[in-house]
């Protein structure tokens, strides 16, 4: 199947926005330019004063933790997790996980978003059949919290769900390892989790360095910061890692992120709203490290917003590091987009370019927020929200034309989403 978007203004790798067609051919991106005459679409879409970007790429949530949205706010992480969270996910079915993903990709949809790094559990068998069922492409590792007592039980379930579901709907569901983090995995359970990745040949994902209370914990248990011993365990040596937050990092932390290769997942919403930190994002940039954004759960954020992220990276480092020019507009772009693809071990998506995986948004310009149109990419940035979001393509499939959904029954999933978090909250 065939389908070109004309007439639209699309953000291209270099920054630039020139008014041009996009040639989809089934799930690649066939070119973008003038199209050739035996170029036969058999789908047009007219993207006149629209705006072409990548599908955003949110490298790091929790899906089904969307239940938990506006349910326990204001309050500090460990306090959060132990006393609410935890409790409350203690009680969810392997219902409440399909229908709560269900919720996160209506969101994801509607705000442009087309990739996903989960880190979830059990029953994560559920996000791969919501991600399937929406459309989307998702990086899913089932959270595996070692000093649990059914600890061993969640790595199998990982492997299980590895062995299941890697590379499953023509590639769209991808499976990494989530060890939880390294407060929730000691040092001998991490060389398990490393020595079953690897066997697998699977990718890590997991939280690391978010607070200080977790360097402080770790100092007073081991006498040595996480980023530190965590190395020791094999963890980072296998096929790549996705470290979610990277707040408070030293010199020795970013050497051994630099070493490793790891890319990491900046949430500052979450860090925000948590009062976890400044992440030192421009300088992890400037060493070359690869930077993704992510929302993490709508219970620490409290939406799965990616353009909303992409502004707060922007503004953030501005104000911390009292400097303007920190990451600017298209850097944070890059940070959602493409550094995402890079960061979940999917080098082509989050670009528009030939050979590239058809993931993309179109957002409607015809509103105030987008006029005038000096620079389209800043306004994106700075000035629209998602709610310009009109048109979501994925994998070469339309997911929302003009903000119609073509896989998603809206009200259903609002209904069902409400029934489960009603048992669970009330
Ligand atoms: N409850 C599952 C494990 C899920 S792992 C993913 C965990 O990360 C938790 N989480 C969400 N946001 C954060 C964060 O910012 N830092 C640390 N953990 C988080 C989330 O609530 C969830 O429990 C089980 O044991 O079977
Ligand atoms: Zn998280």
């Amino acid at each position: 199947m065939k389908t070109l978007i004309k007439n639209v203004c699309a953000v291209m790798p270099d920054g630039t926005t020139p008014v041009t067609n996009i040639m989809i051919d089934n799930n690649r991106i066939a070119g973008i330019g003038d199209v050739p005459e035996d170029f036969r679409p058999g789908k047009v879409i007219d993207g006149t004063d629209h705006l072409a970007i990548p599908g955003f790429v949110n490298a790091h949530t929790h899906t089904s933790m969307t239940l938990l949205r506006s349910y326990a706010d204001d309050m500090a992480l460990m306090d959060w997790l132990n006393n609410e969270v935890w409790p409350a996910e203690a009680k969810m079915t392997s219902d409440d996980i399909y229908w709560g993903a269900m919720l996160a990709m209506l969101e994801m949809v509607r705000t442009g978003t087309t990739t996903f790094a989960d880190m979830y559990g059990p029953w994560m068998e559920r996000v791969a059949e919501a991600a399937m069922d929406a459309g989307l492409r998702g990086v899913l590792s089932r959270g595996i919290i070692g000093v649990a007592p059914d600890g061993e039980k969640k790595l199998e379930e990982n492997a299980e769900l590895y062995r299941n579901f890697h590379g499953a709907a023509d590639g769209r569901i991808t499976v990494m390892f989530g060890p939880h983090a390294p407060y929730t995995c000691p040092p001998d359970f991490l060389k398990k989790v490393a020595a079953k990745a690897q066997e697998l040949g699977a990718e890590i994902h997991i939280h690391m360095h978010e607070t200080l209370d977790e360097i402080n914990g770790s100092l007073k248990e081991y006498g040595r910061r996480p980023f530190d011993w965590v190395a020791e365990t094999g963890i980072f040596e296998g096929k790549g890692t996705l470290a979610a937050h990277c707040v408070h990092l030293d010199d020795n932390d970013i050497e051994i992120i630099k070493k490793y290769g790891i890319r990491v997942a900046h949430n500052p919403g979450s860090n925000m709203k948590l009062a976890s930190g400044v992440a030192p994002v421009p300088r992890l940039l400037a060493e070359g490290v690869c930077v993704a954004l992510g929302t993490d759960g709508a219970s620490s954020n409290n939406n799965l917003d990616m353009l909303e992220e992409v502004n707060l990276a922007a503004m953030l480092h501005k104000v911390h590091g009292l400097d303007p020019v920190a990451i600017p507009a298209f850097k944070a772009l890059q940070m959602g987009t493409e550094f995402g693809g890079q960061a979940v071990g999917i080098p082509d998506i989050g670009r528009l370019a030939k050979g590239c995986k058809a993931d993309i948004t179109l957002l409607d310009m015809n509103s105030a927020a987008w006029c005038p149109r000096n620079n389209p990419v800043s306004l994106l940035v700075y000035s629209a929200n998602s709610g310009s979001v009109d048109t979501v393509i994925c994998d070469g499939k339309v997911l929302m034309e003009k903000h119609a959904l073509t896989t998603l029954d809206e009200e259903r999933i609002l209904f069902e989403a409400q029934r489960c978090a009603d048992r669970l909250t009330k």
